[in-house]
């Protein structure tokens, strides 16, 4: 999430129900594919033509045995024959085979490039509620991991498939037409090898599979937090509990693993032992043997079944050992379609334009689940342009919740939320990132430049914009000190204090300047320097409508209108000396807030500021 605005519109709109931030559907992936549907079929057609010319060497071996085992002289030209068509067919299969696979690989790579684009477009226009609800190392996985395990449905898998069919066709026509009864005998292996694949579509293995999957996310994601807060756990000492989630995701990851295992090593076991090549000699020798001494069938028409028999058993042992990647891929589709499908929130039909920027919530609620508790239950409230609202409350009590629906994070799941007028969900998306801008604690700069940065709503920005945002952010000075001024790149060539991240926001969102603002104090990082940021944008910006999260008596001293909010309800309002005045909850909490600074202040030696005579 980027600390001021940086959302576009998503070109497309996927209808959500009520804009809720969980709304979504799955996707198809066919209109992805679409287009490389000729390609597709390319691979798969020469894959089958090499998979039949494999065929041929073993017919030359067999008309070979046949031209050197019948009796009297050798015929050298069906010997010949013999051996060109096997050569030919090998140099078929490899010239097929290869541009098969090279053609596979190249068009894998093209499809996973447009999932990958695709997913960052889903990701980039999804509702941020959505995104702050789904842990970073799944979202991680499902670009990395689950596009990458597509791999064996596009470059391998239909070719196989179709091999798999038609490669053992292929040979049984062929030895139908040398020996009917034992061609039903070489069939015996396959037909116990496949008699296994329903054992491994059983219910209960799905489920064994989609919780081995979960766990392996599980431990993906405890990993990664583990590595991230692994500092702050060193310093806290506490690394036995951190240790802890990771553990019991390693514990439970072993358990599910070796029920997984138990559930499929049997079943692989029997697969692998129909389709051995031992056992499919055994079971043709058996057969052959019966026939050939019962005088039904001529030695030599033994060698077409050994050699047959062993292709006929390859196609299925390639799909079974396909057939674990194969469920993967569709798995992995799955969770792709998922994300694919998260649509942005619902943009409007007709857009309207506000008249004004009279900031307006009317019974406003909200829950961040469908079935989970009000966080904002029944908000009114009035932002007129040219005050500062501040919005106080207890911990937990709804403020973020009720500032993150102004620059449209989430629509309120009841009431609505106007601007100049307008409800939120009428106004096209750049239009209201054109009025709105916020800065909040979850400050993200890019990997960009610092004028980059700054610029970000306003990418034709002029320098003096830039640098006049920067100069009321208290920020310039430090970034002239920078090896390369504006520049440098931040993440790369300087890494930034919270502080001097919070000022390059605040920058941010002045350099955009829009006439609606939202802002929350900085209380994680606040040194002298951002707190002076805050007052001065503060102050310059009396001209717009302008909602603060308070956390300064400061601040709640200037604001027009102070907001009290309890357990998602504004429980009282009004100008802060009106509300001090009236003695109720807010000046109570003011009292709380003072004490707390005289504390703080006292602490550091320093003067209790915080009366309201202004
Ligand atoms: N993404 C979320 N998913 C589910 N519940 C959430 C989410 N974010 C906040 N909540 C819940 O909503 C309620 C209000 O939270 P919110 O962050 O809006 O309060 P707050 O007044 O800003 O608190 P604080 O001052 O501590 O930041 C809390 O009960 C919180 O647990």
């Amino acid at each position: 999430m980027s600390a001021t605005h940086s959302v576009e519109a998503g070109e497309q709109s996927t209808p959500s129900s009520g804009g809720t931030p969980t709304a979504r559907q799955p996707v198809s992936t066919g209109p992805l594919l679409r287009p490389h549907a000729p390609s597709f079929a390319v691979v798969v057609v020469f894959q089958v033509i090499g998979a039949v010319a494999g065929l041929a060497p073993l017919f030359a071996v067999i008309e070979l045995g046949r031209a050197l085992l019948s009796p009297g002289p050798v015929d050298s030209n069906r010997v010949w024959t013999a051996v060109i068509l096997g050569a030919t067919g090998l140099f078929v299969r490899l010239v097929f085979t290869g541009a098969s696979s090279g053609l596979g690989h190249v068009l894998d790579g093209k499809v996973q490039l447009s999932l990958r684009r695709e997913l960052a477009r889903s990701l980039g226009q999804a509702p941020i509620g959505w995104l702050s609800r789904r842990r970073s190392g799944e979202l991680a996985k499902v670009v990395g991991d689950d596009v990458a395990a597509v791999h064996p449905f596009i470059a391998h898998a239909p070719g196989e498939l179709v091999s798999a069919f038609v490669v053992p066709l292929v040979s049984l026509v062929y030895l139908l037409t040398i020996d009917w009864r034992l061609t039903l005998i070489t069939l015996i292996p396959v037909v116990l090898a496949i008699a296994h694949v329903p054992l491994l579509m059983t219910p209960a293995r799905n489920r064994a599979q989609e919780d081995f999957d979960a766990a392996m996310g599980r431990i993906a994601t405890s990993v990664v937090e583990f590595v991230q807060g692994i500092a702050v756990v060193k310093a806290f000492g506490g690394s036995e509990r951190a240790h802890r989630t990771f553990l019991t995701a390693a514990d439970d990851f072993v358990d599910i693993f070796t029920r997984w295992v138990r559930g499929v090593s049997a079943v692989a076991a029997g697969m692998q032992l129909a389709l051995s090549p031992p056992f499919v000699l055994l079971v043709v020798l058996i057969g052959g043997t019966v026939r050939i001494t019962s005088g039904d069938m001529p030695p030599v028409d033994l060698l077409p079944f050994l050699l047959l028999g062993l292709g006929l058993t390859a196609p299925v042992a390639a799909l079974g050992h396909g057939f674990d990647d194969m469920q993967a891929a569709g798995r992995a589709v799955g969770r792709i379609r998922e994300v694919l499908g998260v649509g942005a929130l619902p943009q409007p039909a007709r857009p309207a334009v506000p008249q004004d920027n009279r900031v307006e919530l009317r019974d406003v609620r909200f829950s961040y689940d469908d079935d989970g508790p009000e966080v904002l239950r029944g908000v009114d409230l009035l932002l007129e342009p040219g005050t500062l609202t501040a919005v106080v409350g207890p911990s937990g009590s709804g403020k973020s919740t009720l500032v993150q629906l102004l620059p449209r994070f989430f629509d309120p799941t009841a009431g609505s939320v106007r601007l100049g007028g307008v409800d939120l969900r009428d106004i096209d998306s750049r239009e209201l990132y054109r009025r709105v801008s916020f800065v909040l604690q979850d400050v993200r700069l890019l990997r960009a430049s610092v004028a980059d940065n700054i610029a970000l709503a306003v990418p034709h920005a002029t320098g003096d914009e830039v640098t006049s945002a920067a100069r009321l952010a208290h920020i310039h000075d430090r970034v002239m000190a920078l090896p390369r001024g504006y520049d440098t790149v931040i993440g790369e060539e300087v890494k930034l204090s919270g502080g001097e991240a919070q000022r390059i926001a605040i920058a941010r969102a002045l350099a955009a300047d829009t006439p609606v603002l939202v802002l929350d104090e900085a209380t994680a990082f606040a040194d002298p320097q951002t707190d002076q940021a805050v007052r001065q944008t503060l102050s310059t910006l009396r001209d717009r409508t302008v909602l603060v999260i308070a956390h300064r008596l400061e601040t709640i001293a200037d604001a027009d209108l102070v907001v009290m909010l309890e357990d998602g309800m504004v429980v009282e309002q009004g100008r802060p000396t009106d509300l001090l005045a009236q003695d109720g909850k807010f000046a109570a909490f003011w009292r709380t807030q003072q004490s707390a600074v005289a504390d703080d202040s006292e602490a550091r030696g320093g003067v209790l500021q915080g009366d309201l005579s202004r």
